[in-house]
């Protein structure tokens, strides 16, 4: 199975996936939820009787919404409603099977190509109607929801009838893809051509190509195919104000990178209808190694040595002790511990064998024990699970949720300490002691991001008992100098340390642009400048 074998799936209200491999917890998990103190939670509310805001749009403005894309394509049920309310954080999760829909957009509106986007939002600047972009829907930091105080109305602005690939050059080995087009769609008709986009982050099943640009977001083969914003040559920006297209040429010099501020804009900027990416030819083959190393610093240094001086392989993470113990397989040596590096391949069968020999070789100077490929396999063949584990965990009264951040290799080791310490006191402190996971699973030369996995206990308050964690997560990241999000995004969630971030100065540039192309500010307000 490789990534063009996915299907399509249509995102269920708080069930994720594909509902044909709905997951059950491993039996190892239910003991260890019993001893975190989890007890089997409500039965979520159905979403069909979530509670709606009565909020509708004037009749003028549906009118002339209508005018634009159709009557059919815009829509006020309740089901399309419940649907693109807020994103798949736990918190949107745990609203949601709460039955609680009040930040639902009033309506939903489905535009079929760039003219009608450019044209919706001129129509919802001139009847004072927010508009919450809407690609795939998986946000996980509040990037959906908008702030709906100044406004006459929120529709969400739902992309998905963009969804084609425009065209393909082999010999630039460029495609454009259009915004509504899911990851996994576009992997096929990729690879209908013989080629792969390589993008896989692990919402690959729910997420789309306009999210991925408006997010900047990470895949999990981003060492050897790099992020997504680096695969983007040129884009087109639907505004209030007219369109921009962006990237003439592979590089240049004319002036600033503009396609750098669209990139990441989350929607707030204007509606990115299509992009230009680079392609690779789909790998002849691939190959995944596990590698176990005594500590989480020795597996650092040894992907560092990698990120540094080569050669990367496609696919490059490191679990610590916790996550490999919990998570993933077991590393070998009768359960002995340690930590779990996976190497995977990528390419040509002489590309992957050279890089492979190459990799092992560092990798085994710093310290690795080559386990084979049964757990590099075993860690591709459940790549996309994890998030179908959510859900079980969820109705099993555990609280799991997820953050990131990034800095450099300086930093990393006091970084992971200070940010596992922020969750596990700000929890134990509530009752609900955590198991606190971490990863690495993006690379650079100058550092790498950090990935935290928390599971514990649901407690009476669970949304009040996660923002205490987050709040505590963030004072601590900040605190390091490290960056809020390496591929998140800030949405609203992370909009205050984001403020913190980037300093006054740049925050009012930003917003000066944001003033230029959106006067009426109609464009996911509250998400990212506030
Ligand atoms: C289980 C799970 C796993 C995840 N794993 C990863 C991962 O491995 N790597 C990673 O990077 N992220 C991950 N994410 C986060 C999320 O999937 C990414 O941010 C993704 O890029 C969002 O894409 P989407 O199509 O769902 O966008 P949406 O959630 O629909 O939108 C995201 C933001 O972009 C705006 N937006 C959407 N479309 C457009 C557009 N066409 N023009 C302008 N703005 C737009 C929205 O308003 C919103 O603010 C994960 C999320 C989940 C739930």
């Amino acid at each position: 199975m490789t990534e063009s074998d996915l299907p399509v799936v249509q995102l269920r209200p708080y069930r994720w996936g594909d509902p044909q491999r709905r997951a059950e917890l491993p039996a190892f998990a239910a003991a260890a939820l019993g001893a975190l103190g989890a007890r089997p939670a409500p039965p979520p509310v159905d979403p069909d009787a979530a509670r709606l805001p009565d909020h509708t749009l004037a009749d003028p403005a549906r009118a002339a919404l209508e005018a634009v894309v159709g009557a059919e394509h815009v829509t006020a049920e309740p089901a399309a409603r419940v649907a693109h309310t807020r994103g798949w954080s736990t918190p949107d999760l745990l609203k949601l099977r709460a039955g609680d829909a009040d930040d639902a957009p009033d309506a939903v509106v489905l535009p079929a190509d760039h003219d009608e986007v450019v044209r919706v939002l001129q129509v919802c600047a001139e009847h004072r109607i927010a508009v919450v972009p809407f690609a795939g829907g998986t946000s996980v930091v509040g990037g959906l929801v908008a702030d709906r105080d100044a406004f006459a109305g929120v529709i969400a602005l739902d992309v998905r009838r963009l969804d084609g690939l425009v065209g393909l050059d082999p010999l630039s080995r460029t495609a454009t893809l259009r915004a509504g087009l899911r990851g996994t769609r576009a992997e096929q008709l990729l690879g209908e051509q013989g080629f792969t986009l390589g993008h896989f982050p692990q919402s690959y099943e729910g997420a789309s190509i306009g999210g991925y640009a408006a997010t900047r977001s990470a895949g999990q083969s981003s060492a050897g195919y790099g992020r997504f914003d680096e695969l983007v040559v040129a884009l087109v920006l639907a505004t209030p104000r007219g369109t921009i297209t962006l990237g003439a040429a592979p590089q240049s010099a004319a002036g600033p990178d503009l396609r750098q501020l669209v990139l990441g804009s989350e929607g707030t900027l204007g509606v990115i209808t299509s992009v230009t990416v680079r392609i690779r030819p789909r790998p002849a083959l691939r190959v995944f190694d596990g590698w176990r190393f005594d500590t989480f610093a020795a597996g650092a240094a040894a992907l560092r040595a990698l990120a540094q001086d080569g050669p990367l392989p496609t696919v490059l993470r490191l679990s610590d002790e916790a996550e490999t113990a919990v998570n993933l397989a077991d590393p070998g040596a009768g359960g002995s511990g340690g930590c779990l590096a996976i190497a995977g391949y990528e390419g040509t069968a002489a590309d992957v064998a050279a890089r492979r020999a190459g990799a092992s070789a560092v990798l085994a100077a710093a310290g690795g024990e080559n386990l084979g490929t049964a757990p590099g396999e075993a860690w591709r063949a459940g790549r996309y699970q994890a998030p179908y584990l959510r859900d079980p965990l969820l109705d099993a009264g555990a609280l799991v949720e997820t953050l990131e951040t990034a800095t450099f290799w300086s930093g990393l080791e006091a970084l992971r300490g200070a940010v596992s310490a922020a969750l596990t006191e700000t929890l134990t402190r509530q009752g609900t002691p955590p198991v606190v996971l971490c990863h690495i699973s993006h690379v650079y030369e100058t550092g790498a991001s950090l990935y935290f996995t928390v599971l514990c206990a649901l407690g009476p308050d669970p949304l009040a008992q996660w923002a205490a964690a987050k709040h505590a997560a963030t004072a601590a990241i900040r605190a390091a100098g490290a960056t809020i999000t390496h591929h998140h995004g800030v949405g609203t969630d992370h909009r205050d340390a984001y403020r913190d971030e980037i300093g006054p100065l740049a925050l009012e540039a930003l917003r000066a642009v944001k003033r230029t192309l959106d006067p009426a500010g109609i464009l996911n307000p509250g998400v990212l400048v506030g």
